[in-house]
C-alpha cells in the first residue's frame, strides 16, 4: 500500500499546497496536463498523492480514503458532524486564511449585531408571513452558530456560489458566507454584523483517524510528518 495525500486540485489551494511541502523537500506536481489529476510526489518514496475537490476532502478523510489531506478548516468543520473525532488537526498551513461571516444590507440601519438581527427577524415574520431568509452553503456551521446565541426565527436557503448576490435576486435578507478582502460584500451593498464572525479558516493539514494502515505505512507516514515537522 502506500500513503495517500489528498490536495485541492485546482487554484490558490493547490499552488500554496505544492509550495508549502516544497519549502520542506516534498516535491508536490501534477502528473501529466493541467486537466489530469493524477499526481506526482518526489523526495519521498511510498507517498501518493491525490488531486480532489477541495469539498470532499473532509469526506474522504473522515471515511479512510487518505491518509493525510489539506483544505480549508472552514470545509472541515462544515462537512464534518463532531469533525474533531473523525479526523487530527496536524498543521495550520499559513495560507487560504477567510472568514466566515454574516451579513446583511448595509441599508438595514438599525441591525448591527445579533440581537438586532433577533428583532428584525420577527418584525420580518410579522410583515411577510414567513422567516427572514438567510442564503448560504454552509448549513451546519451557521445553524451552530445561531442556535448558540438563541437566534431562531429564520431560515437557511441553500447557495452553493454567488452567494452575495442572492440579496439582490431577493432570494434572501441576509447571507452567511467566506470573506478574504471584503470586496465582494462591498460590491454588493452587505455589511458584516459586529458580531457576525462565525469560524475563521484557513488551509490545514488533516489525518484520517480511520484510513487502514500496513505497518510500512506507519513508517512511511512518521517519516514524512517528521519532514514536515508536524507530529
Ligand atoms: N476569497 C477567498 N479567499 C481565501 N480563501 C477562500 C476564498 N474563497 C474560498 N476560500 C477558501 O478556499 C477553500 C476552497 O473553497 P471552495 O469550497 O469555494 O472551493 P472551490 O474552489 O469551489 O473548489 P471545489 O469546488 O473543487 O471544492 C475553502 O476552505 C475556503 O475557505
Ligand atoms: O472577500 P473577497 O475577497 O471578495 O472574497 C469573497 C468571495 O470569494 C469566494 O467566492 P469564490 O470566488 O470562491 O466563488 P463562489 O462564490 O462561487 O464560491 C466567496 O464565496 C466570496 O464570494
Amino acid at each position: 500500500m502506500t500513503v495517500k495525500l489528498g490536495v485541492p486540485s485546482k487554484g490558490r489551494l493547490m499552488e500554496k499546497t505544492f509550495d508549502w511541502f516544497g519549502e520542506r523537500g516534498i516535491e508536490l506536481g501534477r502528473a501529466g496536463s493541467e486537466r489530469e489529476y493524477a499526481g506526482r510526489v518526489g523526495g519521498v518514496e511510498g507517498v501518493e498523492l491525490v488531486l480532489l475537490s477541495a469539498g470532499e476532502i473532509p469526506r474522504d478523510l473522515a471515511e479512510g480514503r487518505i491518509h493525510l489531506g489539506v483544505t480549508g478548516t472552514d470545509l472541515v468543520q462544515e462537512k464534518l458532524a463532531s469533525w474533531d473525532l473523525r479526523v487530527e488537526m496536524l498543521a495550520e498551513l499559513g495560507f487560504g486564511h477567510a472568514d466566515l461571516v454574516l451579513a446583511v444590507p448595509s441599508c438595514w440601519a438599525d441591525v448591527d449585531v445579533l440581537d438586532d438581527l433577533d428583532a428584525a427577524a420577527a418584525a420580518f415574520r410579522d410583515r411577510h408571513g414567513f422567516r427572514l431568509r438567510i442564503a448560504t452553503k454552509y448549513h451546519r456551521l451557521v445553524r451552530d452558530f445561531l442556535r448558540d446565541r438563541g437566534v431562531a426565527d429564520y431560515q437557511l436557503v441553500d447557495s452553493q456560489g454567488a452567494t452575495e448576490g442572492t440579496v439582490k435576486n431577493e432570494t434572501a435578507e441576509a447571507i452567511a458566507d467566506i470573506t478574504s478582502t471584503g470586496e465582494t460584500l462591498r460590491a454588493n451593498h452587505l455589511k458584516i454584523m459586529a458580531d457576525g464572525l462565525i469560524l475563521k479558516s484557513q488551509a490545514t493539514l488533516y489525518r484520517s483517524r480511520s484510513a487502514a494502515m500496513t505497518d510500512a505505512d506507519r513508517a512511511v507516514l512518521s517519516g514524512l510528518l517528521e519532514r514536515l515537522a508536524v507530529d
